[in-house]
């Protein structure tokens, strides 16, 4: 393979995405210029008809734009006088459907993927990938007697072993059905806690992106609307997608105390401190916290006869109309991380919230999602 790398540009990191695609038959066009982290998840988040699909089957070469770029780790894989074929470029990807073999067995549908990729496997990662996905008792099992969520778990494994340098997974939940998707979410937190390889994960669900992102690109219109870390851009609300029954927070925090007579569990978030319900999390370890904006309520004084158990002194942002017109989202600042509540306008004017205002909030409830 060519190593295509660019002289005199700073791209020897990240993955550079720029395309402009018009499909002659459709008015979508799908305009994006993008630098993305070459590590962890990136969720590529939005509406039906917003593009996420075409623009990984851009990355992979399966759709030709009229201008494309694309670049990765210094390594161009499409310019205005290059284009590598998809079946070159060094990526896995996993779809909705899962696409095995159905006269083979999942073990067959494995072997013959790294067969394909031509690439030698070492000789532990193959008993990785395995574990990693919980396949193992499955491996002879025919893939038509698998279930949605067993062929899917194969298909990600295929993917991983042919060792590519970017996972592109395209709603690889959406055709499970709740139970289902509950099942596999666990291993893809698994295989992004453990994989080094960049994972482009495209999907409509806040909660798969809250669990499993690390950066999030919107898109709305082909367009990205927005871009960034994971917590910031569940806390700006600049776009409708963001105003649903799901909207709040993700906070990132560390376990750092535990009260083993009420089986609770001290999360430190950046200076603000929340109990949670201990889940068997050892101390020092890294956890992820979300807080609904429903679960959010504001008080003038600090109400310590209060059953709530987590009380933090904030200061009014902004206030944001809901779609709902007696509902008011009002994002607030602790010490360092963004908070939301979402107040009818009633209690907005009753505690005559303005920007600046310093007040308490009460959270009713901390969700762990990771
Ligand atoms: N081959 C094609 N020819 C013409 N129009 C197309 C083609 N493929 C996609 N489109 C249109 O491009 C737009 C974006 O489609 P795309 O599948 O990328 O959206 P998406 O955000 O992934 O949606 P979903 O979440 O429903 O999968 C849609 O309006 C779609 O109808």
């Amino acid at each position: 393979m060519p190593t295509n790398k660019i002289v005199g540009e700073n791209t020897e990191q990240g993955l550079h995405a720029k395309f402009h695609l018009q499909h002659p038959t459709s008015r979508f066009a799908l305009n994006v210029d993008l630098t993305l982290p070459d590590n962890g998840v990136t969720a590529i988040f939005g509406q039906s008809g917003s593009g996420k699909t075409t623009l990984l089957r851009c990355i992979a070469g399966l759709e030709k734009a009229q201008q494309g770029h694309f670049v990765m780790k210094g390594e161009t894989w499409q310019s205005d006088s290059f284009f590598l074929a998809t079946h070159k470029r060094p990526l896995g990807y996993v779809f909705q459907e899962p696409s095995l073999f159905p006269h083979l067995t999942a073990k067959g549908n494995l072997d013959y993927a790294i067969k394909r990729s031509g690439i030698p496997l070492p000789a532990d990662l193959y008993d990785q990938v395995i574990d990693l996905m919980g396949i193992e008792s499955i491996l002879k099992n025919n893939s038509q007697q698998l279930s949605g969520g067993e062929k899917q778990r194969v298909a990600i494994a295929r993917a991983l072993l042919i060792q590519p340098k970017l996972l592109l997974m395209d709603e690889p939940l959406a055709s499970l059905d709740n139970a289902r998707k509950q099942e596999i979410l666990p291993y893809l937190e698994k295989l992004k806690s453990t994989l080094k390889t960049p994972i482009l994960y495209v999907s409509h669900s806040v909660e798969e992106v809250m669990r499993l992102a690390d950066h999030v690109v919107l898109m709305e219109d082909g367009e990205v609307a927005t871009q960034g870390q994971v917590e910031e851009v569940f806390s700006q609300l600049t776009s409708p997608l963001l105003f649903n029954n799901g909207t709040g927070v993700i906070w990132q925090g560390q376990i750092v105390q535990q009260d083993e007579k009420w089986h609770l569990s001290k999360v430190s978030c950046a200076g603000s401190d929340l109990w949670i319900r201990n889940n068997g999390d050892s101390l020092g370890q890294q956890v992820r916290v979300r807080i609904l904006a429903t679960d959010v309520s504001l008080t003038l004084t600090c109400h310590e006869d209060s059953s709530i158990l987590n009380r933090l002194l904030v200061s009014v942002l902004d206030i944001i109309p809901d779609k709902d017109p007696a509902m008011a989202l009002v994002r607030l600042q602790t010490e360092q991380n963004t908070l939301i509540a979402r107040l009818t306008y009633r209690s907005v004017d009753h505690l005559a919230l303005v920007a600046g205002k310093t007040l308490w909030a009460q959270i009713k409830s901390v969700a762990l999602v990771r």
